[in-house]
């Protein structure tokens, strides 16, 4: 059996990030954390995991992949480590900027990256029926409504922008409308509206599991590739 995968596990204190320490061993192949990265550290080594903040990027090991569920003000950090180390970014950090994502495809020039607003299979499934709905209705309203917990900064969610990005190639032009309640992980739904009659296609994520399996098993399968600007569906 070969070595566990290193990774560094970057937003390592928040939602997603505690959810990828507790799964990586499980994961198929295995990956082991080497460093979390948050703001700001306050505990060294957090259940074995040597800790650091932004500031010290430098310092931590080496590592073959990092797993970035942050926010946009730390990508900038998380990409510029990768390119200097040569290794792979996985990344699900939503709300980024045009500037961002342009620099995210100039680094795939150097380095294997993959970013998905969603990570969870059902969702992938959404946006292919999203695609062929779009086509079949033309004409019909297209509505996409997300909700999340209270503590989402970003909105429109950037899973919502991505079933516009499938409805728009397919002819539809989304709206938005966006909820933020409570602890509620992830709902999206897409309704196609026409002359007395509606349909709706909708995801409901019950845990965050779902994402951190899917950017584990993404992670694994992008190390060792040659540079270039994976998708979910490519290593699925
Ligand atoms: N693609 C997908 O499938 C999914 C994407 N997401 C996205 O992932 C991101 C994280 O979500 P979630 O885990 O709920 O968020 P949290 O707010 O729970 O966690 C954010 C993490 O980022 C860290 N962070 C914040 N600012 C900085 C900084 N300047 N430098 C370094 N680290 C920083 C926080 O550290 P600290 O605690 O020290 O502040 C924390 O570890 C969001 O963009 C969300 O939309 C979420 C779920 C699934
Ligand atoms: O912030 C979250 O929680 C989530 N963010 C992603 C998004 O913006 O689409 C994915 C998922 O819905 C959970």
């Amino acid at each position: 059996m070969s070595d566990p995968l290193p990774i560094l596990v970057h937003g390592a204190s928040g939602r997603m990030g505690q959810t990828l320490l507790r799964l990586c061993g499980e994961a198929d192949p295995p990956c082991r954390a080497v460093a979390g990265v948050r703001r700001e550290v306050r505990q060294r080594v957090v259940g074995g995991v040597p800790q650091f903040s932004s500031r010290e990027l430098q310092g931590t090991p080496a590592f073959d992949v990092a797993i970035d569920f942050s926010l946009p003000v730390a990508f900038d950090g998380v990409l510029a480590l990768c390119l200097e180390r040569g290794a792979a970014l996985v990344s699900g950090t939503t709300g980024l900027s045009d500037e961002q994502r342009h620099a995210l495809a100039a680094a795939a020039r150097r380095i294997p990256v993959l970013w998905a607003s969603n990570f969870s299979l059902g969702v992938a499934v959404l946006e292919e029926l999203v695609e062929r709905a779009g086509a079949a209705l033309p004409g019909w309203d297209c509505d996409i409504v997300e909700m999340h917990h209270s503590r989402k900064v970003d909105a429109p969610s950037g899973t919502a922008l991505s079933l516009g990005e499938a409805a728009t190639r397919a002819g539809a032009e989304p709206r938005y409308a966006s909820l933020r309640a409570g602890d509620i992980v992830g709902e999206h739904a897409v309704q196609f509206t026409g002359a007395g009659e509606r349909v709706e296609l909708v995801h409901r994520a019950g845990n965050r599991d779902i994402f951190a399996r899917g950017a584990l098993h993404a992670a694994a399968r992008l190390a060792g590739r040659e540079p270039g600007h994976y998708r979910l569906r490519d290593l699925l």
